[in-house]
């Protein structure tokens, strides 16, 4: 089998590692850049040629029409010089503004003089043009300034386009997405190609704005990271560049010990959901791996992996005494257990024994009226793995888009807390946070959850920082999800793990 690292037709590689800024922070780097002596026409020319560079990648034979639709400010600025290169090209342009051309100022007013050629009213009628196909359209109605939910006629023309064969080109940010949030105010076309500057939002990256930001490039018009304020606490786009030099790999030297010993407390009821974390767990390099799990539910795990050890464990008693072997190196504590205070107290007394953590599932929800309790664990190497649903059991009184909650969470327990689905958000307690843009929805299966927990508990438990272990469970999950693909249940996931492992020496070979 063959893996597959591109989404929409790029790899999220290509971004992985970026910062991954607000409208402010990108208007500070613009000032900043402005301030070094680019002039800001420049910046908008460069920005505008980069939108045709990658429509002229993204489809090399050429367009025969192209209508740019262009909004009231510097959005639409760069519109305007899209439509002139696209033009010198030999394209077949047409142009439908928000305002009269005498309404532009500043730059914008530069672009349009530029462009020259007839400008129609931004309207439905506008789009007549798309009925004789072989057109792109070209998005520049609204970027990072969207201020207000699109409304009237603009509201009108991006419902006009839902369902136009020919393909949109969003310029920096599909208009209408909150750049910051991802929210969709009012109405936005879904872009096929997204071209955005300098460094992605927030908005491209978290749900709904992802799904309406497709393709996203990244176009370097001069910014530099050091250009952004607060760097350290600004996100990252998850990926390899943020974990791939703490990715735990076996020496001449190492040992099964070496390697770590984890442990997974393993129920009776859904033993399937211990099963696979093991698994993943341990096909991610843990070196030993041990179900800790009352008798009764012995049968379960002694003819699941033959390579498995199967120890007593009723209750956090037993767990207790168990984890007084510091051989142990890390405990998964939730996966498949009941949201109860048998589990509760496995949580604490896995805690209490000072071993990385991970909480997942019922071992969560088992705090759902106690999230001063979890408040009080205080440990970046205790990480926990909600999903919204959990999440929102654990923190009701946190509101704000993914990012903001994750980050919050994270604070608030003093633990590293993964929020899982499309657009999973892995926060420390120090502040740093990433985002996991290119998830498969094919993840979206039972059981695919207890393999991630289990993919963090076997780099936790090699002693892999539990920040990095976090950001790379959640890329190695999904990249084992996209080299599957379609048909994918949660018991494929462990055994593309070697695959995914290989492919990664290969492109960085050390
Ligand atoms: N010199 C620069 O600052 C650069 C800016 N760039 C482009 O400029 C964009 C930002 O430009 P602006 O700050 O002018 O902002 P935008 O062009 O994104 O939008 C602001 C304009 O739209 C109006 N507006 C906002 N929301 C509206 C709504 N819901 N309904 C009706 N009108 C609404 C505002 O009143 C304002 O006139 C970026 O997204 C990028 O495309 C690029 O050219 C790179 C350089
Ligand atoms: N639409 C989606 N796209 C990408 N990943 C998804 C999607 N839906 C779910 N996932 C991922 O699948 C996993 C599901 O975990 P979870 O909700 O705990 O389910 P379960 O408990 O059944 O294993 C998470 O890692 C989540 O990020
Ligand atoms: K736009």
């Amino acid at each position: 089998m063959k893996l597959r690292w591109h989404r929409h037709g790029r790899s999220a590689e290509e971004i992985a590692g970026l910062p991954v800024v607000t409208a402010t922070e990108m208007r500070a780097a613009e000032q900043a850049l402005f301030a070094r002596g680019t002039p800001s026409f420049d910046v908008m020319s460069t920005a505008g040629r980069a939108v045709v560079v990658a429509i002229q990648q993204r489809w090399p034979t050429p367009f025969k029409r192209a209508l740019v639709l262009a909004g009231p400010g510097n959005n639409g600025g760069d519109g305007f010089i899209v439509a002139r290169e696209l033009a010198n090209l030999g394209c077949d342009v047409h142009v439908a503004a928000a305002q009269s051309r005498d309404l532009y100022s500043g730059d914008a007013a530069r672009a349009v003089a530029l462009w020259g050629g007839h400008i129609a009213r931004l309207e439905p009628g506008a789009l007549a043009k798309l009925d004789e196909g072989d057109c792109v359209v070209v998005d520049a109605i609204f970027g990072i300034g969207l201020a207000r939910p699109v409304e009237g006629q603009v509201k009108a023309v991006i419902h006009a386009l839902h369902g136009s064969p020919c393909p949109i080109v969003a310029v920096d940010v599909p208009s209408g997405i909150d750049a910051d949030t991802g929210e969709v105010l009012g109405a936005a076309p879904r872009a096929a190609l997204t071209v955005t500057f300098g460094w992605p939002k927030r908005g491209h990256l978290l749900l709904p704005g992802k799904e309406w930001a497709r393709d996203l490039v990244v176009a370097d018009i001069g910014c530099h990271d050091a250009d952004l304020p607060g760097l350290g606490a600004i996100p990252r786009v998850n990926g390899t560049a943020l974990w791939r030099n703490d990715l735990p790999l076996p020496s001449a030297a190492d040992h099964k010990y070496t390697r770590g010993h984890a442990l997974v407390a393993g129920g009776a009821t859904m033993p399937g959901a211990t099963r696979l974390a093991s698994r993943a767990a341990r096909r991610i390099g843990a070196g030993m791996l041990t179900v800790a799990a009352p008798r009764e539910a012995h049968p379960f795990y002694l003819i699941d992996q033959p390579g498995l050890i199967v120890r007593e464990a009723a209750g956090a008693a037993g767990l207790k005494t168990l984890l007084e072997d510091r051989r142990f190196t890390a405990t998964l504590v939730g996966s498949g257990l009941p949201a109860d205070s048998d589990t509760r107290a496995m949580v604490e007394a896995a805690a209490a024994s000072g071993r990385a953590l991970v909480i997942d599932g019922g071992g969560l929800t088992a705090f759902a009226d106690a999230g001063d309790v979890l408040a009080g664990f205080g440990r970046a190497d205790i990480i926990l793995t909600p999903h919204e649903g959990e999440f929102a059991r654990l923190f009701p009184s946190l509101k704000g888009d993914k990012l903001v909650r994750t980050r919050e969470a994270a604070r608030i327990a003093g633990c590293t807390v993964v929020v899982k689905g499309a657009d999973t958000v892995i926060a420390g307690p120090d502040g740093r946070t990433a985002i996991n843009a290119d998830a498969p929805a094919w993840l979206a299966t039972a059981g695919s959850g207890d393999v991630l927990a289990g993919l963090i508990l076997g780099l936790l438990g090699q002693g892999m920082p539990a920040f990095e272990a976090a950001a790379a469970g959640v890329s190695l999950h999904g990249m084992a999800g996209a080299a599957f693909g379609p048909g994918l249940i949660a018991e494929d996931l462990p055994e593309l793990i070697p695959e995914v492992l290989r492919l990664l020496s290969e492109v960085d070979p050390e």
